[in-house]
């Protein structure tokens, strides 16, 4: 670090304070120009805040927010937008239907009631693409694009608006290990250009790769900076939470001989008739984890809509035990012994607003402890969310803090947790792991792997590739809706796994 030359950004004793929560106290963070400065915690240790607060989205209570050595005040994103900030937020804001032209421009004048300038903001837009090797042409539609191209759309809108400083909230979490190398490229190429690149990750490889240096974030406040050059992955993870580095790595096979889920030729189509999901059949027994492996929006997500019964069947059937269930509703489903932990926990597994303990009975609301005889059962229900949070270490306040309050990482556990309880026979598991940490992530593969052990039977999707060959015992790779390869997950590793993702992968290797 050049100390003469004054820093991008500098955070002197940043305090954020939420109604009964210190998110963060006493940050020091310095982030010279032109580096790419990773930062990195456990789940709740107060990151999203903290770049939330640098990017003018919320208050610092105390302390000191410099950019380029002068001391500023943010009242909104727009002047932190001024001040050279740019943020790239994990959910893509992009407009499918929409050309990249349309997405970056019009995202960065939405209140101005300017026309659009075609011509001015194609030539900006090739002039950024050109510049940062981004290799976007400014006339595609926005929903041809796959999720890295998509990405640096977002990229190219934050450099259209003349930012200096980049924050990226765990870009790589959705990315393929062939995206993730093309991202961290880019960051290069950004860096090489003089921008300065602050970014999340729970990555710890992925950021001693990508970082020139590290702040790790403890309980709300900075523990210190590492050198990515000198300190190991498993340093890191202690420095967060004085905890060994997991491995999702499952041994000797449970599988059992008995089928708990089959499904037979689930076909669901899109409004206009294209098959979403094309014909898949597959069986999970008990004992086993079943692992799908795709890229995002390549049907995933619709067939376990298709499974849990939140999307209707163009053809096919699913069978549970010995019952077809396609046209059961899904609270049948569920009584039934499936076990969902969703995607999208905002939209499906939670409800932000209410309490813990009213999200702990969320989708079972006819057993206990949400019910006792005929009536609810609040008191049973709080007990219950207590154990939850003691057992999968779920940090809140109590079960009447809002769900809201939680950082990501607590959100989930507490879904897991709800899931997990109702010992389903089979459980759909999405993404089971993303945005925890890695003390968190191994308290859910441990979790997983006892219930395989026990007998239930794991549909497992995710986009972390480790995890999917760690905890697999068969492993399917899903290609624009279809099932194109079926995998052993014992002898694959996470780079040919991505090429079969991306339709590149050869049959060799092929189960
Ligand atoms: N709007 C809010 N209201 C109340 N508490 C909040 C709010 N936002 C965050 N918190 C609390 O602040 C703390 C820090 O949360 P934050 O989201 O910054 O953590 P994080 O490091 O980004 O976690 P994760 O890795 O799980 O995303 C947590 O205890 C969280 O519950």
């Amino acid at each position: 670090m050049n100390e003469s030359a004054p820093l991008a950004v500098e955070l002197r004793g940043i305090t954020k304070r939420f109604p009964g929560v210190v998110a963060n106290k006493d940050i020091e963070l310095r982030v010279a120009r032109g580096e790419v400065h990773a930062i990195v915690g456990e789940n709740g240790a107060g990151k999203s805040t903290l770049m939330k607060t640098l990017y003018g989205m919320h208050r610092p209570d105390e302390g000191e927010i410099l950019i380029d050595g002068r001391a500023v005040t943010f009242r909104s994103p727009a002047d932190a937008i001024a001040a050279g900030i740019g943020m790239v937020h994990q959910h893509f804001m992009l407009a499918d239907n929409f050309t990249v032209l349309e997405n970056v421009v019009l995202g960065s004048e939405p209140t101005r009631g300017v026309r659009l300038d075609r011509a001015e903001g194609r030539r900006r837009i090739r002039d950024i693409s050109d510049r940062y090797s981004l290799g976007l042409d400014p006339d595609t539609l926005v929903e041809d694009l796959g999720v890295g191209d998509r990405q640096r759309v977002e990229i190219a809108k934050v450099l259209y608006r003349g930012a200096t400083t980049l924050i990226l909230d765990e870009p790589t979490a959705v990315l393929v290990p062939q995206e993730v190398d093309e991202l961290f490229g880019n960051l290069a190429e950004l860096k090489r250009e003089g921008l300065t690149v602050i970014f999340i990750s729970h990555k710890l490889d992925e950021v001693r790769k990508v970082a020139d240096s590290i702040t790790v974030i403890r309980r709300g406040t900075t523990v210190g900076t590492a050198d990515p050059a000198t300190t190991s992955a498993k340093q890191l993870a202690e420095l967060m939470v004085g905890a060994e580095l997991p491995t999702p790595q499952t041994r000797t096979s449970t599988v059992r001989d008995v089928p708990v889920l089959q499904l037979r030729g689930v076909t669901v189509s899109a409004p206009g008739g294209r098959a979403l999901v094309d014909d898949v059949s597959l069986t999970v027994r008990e004992g086993e984890v079943v692992g799908i492996a795709g890229v995002e929006g390549n049907g995933q997500a619709e067939l376990v809509d298709a499974v849990m019964g939140l999307r209707p069947l163009a053809a096919g059937s699913i069978v549970l035990g010995a019952d077809d269930i396609a046209t059961w509703s899904t609270r049948r489903r569920r009584e039934q012994g499936l076990g969902f932990i969703p995607e999208d926990r905002h939209r499906q597994g939670m409800l932000l607003d209410a309490p813990l303990w009213e999200n702990r009975i969320l989708g079972h609301q006819t057993r206990p402890p949400a019910v006792k005889g005929a009536f609810i059962d609040r008191k049973g229900a709080r007990a219950d969310t207590a154990r939850i949070m003691r057992e999968y270490d779920v940090r809140a306040p109590g079960p009447d803090t809002a769900a809201v309050a939680l950082s990501g990482g607590n959100q989930q556990k507490l879904i897991v947790g709800r899931e997990m309880s109702a010992s389903p026979r089979l459980l759909i598991a999405a993404h089971p792991t993303r945005g925890v940490d890695v003390g968190a992530q191994s308290v859910i593969w441990e979790l997983l792997k006892d219930a395989r052990a026990e007998g239930m039977g794991i549909v497992l999707v995710s986009a972390d590739l480790d995890e999917l060959i760690g905890l697999s015992d068969t492993l399917h790779v899903m290609l624009r809706g279809a099932l194109v390869a079926t995998l052993d997950p014992a002898s694959l590793t996470p780079e040919e796994l991505g090429s079969h993702m991306t339709g590149a992968g050869s049959t060799a290797g092929a189960a």
